[in-house]
């Protein structure tokens, strides 16, 4: 097996801290407008559950504070902002063993670098490069300010996820476009570990409950896409739970599968589980290797772009090599 291809992913928990939003995204049905946060309790009861996970994702409604209850109810927890209450749980979950990966939505740099300390990677999606108007009342969902805090990312050195949500009003052209303006984001920072090849599924109860989700024959043309566009050492990821078999997506250069979970659900998408790991290694046909990673990739833990931290617990976790170590 020595030459054998990769594919790899991350073994993590799903967190959702609160599905309060400033935002109002048309395909989202993770938001509520009668939102809750998790309080300690309960994120001990799920950390307490997922022993074999080196990442807790950390995916949460953008701004959250802007909401009256949210904002008294992290009053009631001694908080007086949320990114103080934020920072705490990345500080429990690295007691307890995990790896924070922070998707919060839009941050400034100053909050981007206070997490920097306690997370081994952070995330944002593009989602598209261009307006569109199922983002029409998402102030941060702004191509502009988007590529601000990806940049800000970059500045700061943080191994970053993004990518794009497919089938959400853009053409073909604006997926080349967003693609490329990623592809030139890396050229300039260099932080990019992954880009997120994400199809739209459509969500009851939302404005584009209708709308028809992208096929697998166009997602294809994506990833062929991006692995056109993207240099070369950014790994293209395709989530195993939106897309029917993994293998068209991995011949086309997709190597990455992102988080999967044996205990918390994809609470974007929680009517589509994740597959076992058994059934994807069936997908992969014995043509690829699956392998397990931490929510940092090889080549940032050689370059130690990671704060002080979580610096104990990515080498407790990594092997030689940089993948995660079981003993
Ligand atoms: O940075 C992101 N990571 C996302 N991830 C995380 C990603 O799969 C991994 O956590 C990263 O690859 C880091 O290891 C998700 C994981 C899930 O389980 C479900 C949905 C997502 C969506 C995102 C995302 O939008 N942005
Ligand atoms: C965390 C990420 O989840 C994605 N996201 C949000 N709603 C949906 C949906 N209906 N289908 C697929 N992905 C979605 C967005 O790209 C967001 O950035
Ligand atoms: N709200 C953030 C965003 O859309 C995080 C993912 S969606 C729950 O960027
Ligand atoms: S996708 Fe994220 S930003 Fe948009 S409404 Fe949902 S939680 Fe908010």
């Amino acid at each position: 097996m020595e030459h054998s291809v990769v594919v790899t992913y991350s073994r993590n928990v799903f967190l959702p801290l609160t599905n309060a939003c400033r935002n109002e995204c048309k395909y989202c049905g993770f938001r509520s407008s009668n939102p809750v946060i998790m309080d300690f309790d309960e994120i001990k009861a799920v950390l307490n559950k997922a022993k074999g996970a080196s990442e807790v994702l950390l995916t949460f409604g953008e701004r959250p504070d802007v909401h009256r209850r949210i904002k008294e109810k992290l009053g009631e927890m001694g908080y007086s902002s949320f990114m103080d209450y934020l920072l705490d749980v990345c500080r429990f979950a690295i007691t307890k063993g995990f790896l924070p990966h922070t998707n919060a939505g839009v941050l400034d740099k100053g909050e981007l670098k206070a997490l920097r300390r306690y997370n081994a990677s952070m995330g944002l999606m593009l989602e598209q490069a261009v307006e569109l108007e199922c983002h029409s009342n998402s102030p941060g969902k702004k191509p502009e300010v988007r590529i601000r805090v990806i940049k800000d990312a970059g500045k700061l050195q943080i191994p970053f996820t993004t990518g794009i949500l497919v089938g959400i009003g853009e053409k073909m052209e604006d997926r080349i476009y967003s693609l490329e303006v990623i592809a030139d984001i890396h050229e300039n920072y260099g932080h990019i570990q992954e880009v997120i090849i994400q199809n739209f599924s459509p969500k009851n109860g939302t404005p584009m409950e209708n709308t028809p989700p992208p096929t697998a024959q166009e997602m294809l043309e994506v990833v062929k896409a991006a692995r056109r566009i993207l240099p070369p050492d950014v790994t293209i990821q395709i989530p195993p739970n939106l897309v029917e078999d993994i293998y068209p997506f991995v011949k086309a250069g997709a190597r990455d599968l992102g988080g999967i979970s044996d205990i918390t659900p994809d609470y974007i998408n929680p009517e589509h589980p994740w597959p076992e790991l058994d059934r994807i290694e069936r997908c992969l046909r014995g043509e690829f290797v699956l392998k397990e990673r931490l929510p940092i990739y090889p080549k940032y833990i050689k370059l130690g772009w990671y704060g002080n931290e979580v610096s104990h617990l990515i080498h407790l976790l990594s092997d030689e090599e940089g993948y995660r170590c079981r003993n």
